[in-house]
């Protein structure tokens, strides 16, 4: 999808929130375990309860890694139910890679290629060689980790190198990078109070925010120093949706939850 498709999709919906979809069985309400997948039709009943909501949905492969083969599986099913049922719909495979430069291809087609996701989340610790692979497919995205929503973003990602703090160093450096018009970048809905300072280096790339609802961030403030003229935002919540009831009307629970951020997002659209 580009990022023009994507930016008409806001419009229309009214709306750039993403749905993360991190299953956990033990989470799930209890009636789905004899399905002979639980994931998927968990996975499929959210999807179909929510998807005009949203414009993204977001599994966290964590999420999917922890079950095995029949996790990968799931996976598989998920983002084809999404590519052929709501092409629409924006792809975020959560999966944190990067690697030397090989490895980085093997992981841009695993996700791109054969499991046909919009974009994918990359470390970019090992630099320019490990991410440029990710950035060579055309219409694909890389959502590079710049400011975490995480406590121990603080650890590492505020420090001062050279006279700057490192995640301003992953943000100035990673736009002189070959194909870097394909770049998002994620920033925690809980650093809000950075993203002033962020839009003056990245003025015009979509941040993926991750952390409203169960991580306590602020839709309000994301916007209020994150929006940019395109929007430039997809706000993420997994728990606070996903999770709203764990009896026989888990989707209809989660798509009110999701409608309740759907209307606060058309508000701050105007
Ligand atoms: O900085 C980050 C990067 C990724 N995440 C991921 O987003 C979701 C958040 O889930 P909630 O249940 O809405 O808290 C999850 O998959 C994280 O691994 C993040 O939270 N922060």
């Amino acid at each position: 999808m580009t990022t023009t498709e994507l930016i008409n999709q806001i419009r229309k919906k009214k709306s750039f929130l993403c749905i993360g979809l991190d299953v956990d069985l033990n989470k799930i309400p209890q009636h789905l375990l004899k399905e002979e997948d639980p994931i998927f039709a968990f996975n499929k009943a959210i999807i179909d309860a929510t998807h005009h909501l949203c414009v993204a949905y977001k599994p966290n492969t964590a999420f999917y890694e922890a079950y095995g083969l029949k996790g990968w599986k799931a996976l598989e099913k998920t983002i084809k139910y999404l590519n052929e049922k709501y092409p629409e719909i924006f792809t975020i495979a959560d999966a944190k890679r990067g690697d030397i430069g090989n490895t980085s291809t093997m992981y841009a087609q695993a996700f791109f290629e054969d499991l046909a996701f919009d974009s994918v989340t990359v470390a970019p610790y090992m630099g320019k060689d490990s991410v440029e692979p990710f950035l060579a497919f055309k219409n694909k995205h890389t959502i590079l980790l710049a400011l975490t929503s995480n406590a121990g973003a603080f650890d590492f990602q505020t420090k001062t190198v050279e006279g700057k703090e490192l995640y301003k160093q992953v943000l100035d450096t990673s736009k002189t990078w070959e194909n870097a018009e394909n770049l998002m970048y994620v920033v925690g809905a809980t650093k809000a109070e950075y993203l002033a300072e962020i839009r003056n280096i990245i003025p015009d790339s979509f941040l993926l925010v991750p952390g409203v609802g169960a991580q306590g961030g602020n839709l309000q403030d994301v916007c209020k120093y994150g929006m940019s003229e395109n929007v430039g935002l997809l706000i993420n919540s997994s728990r606070g949706i996903i999770y709203a009831s764990s009896g026989e009307d888990f989707a209809a629970a989660a798509a009110s939850k999701a409608e309740a951020l759907q209307k606060e997002m058309a508000v701050e659209l105007g």
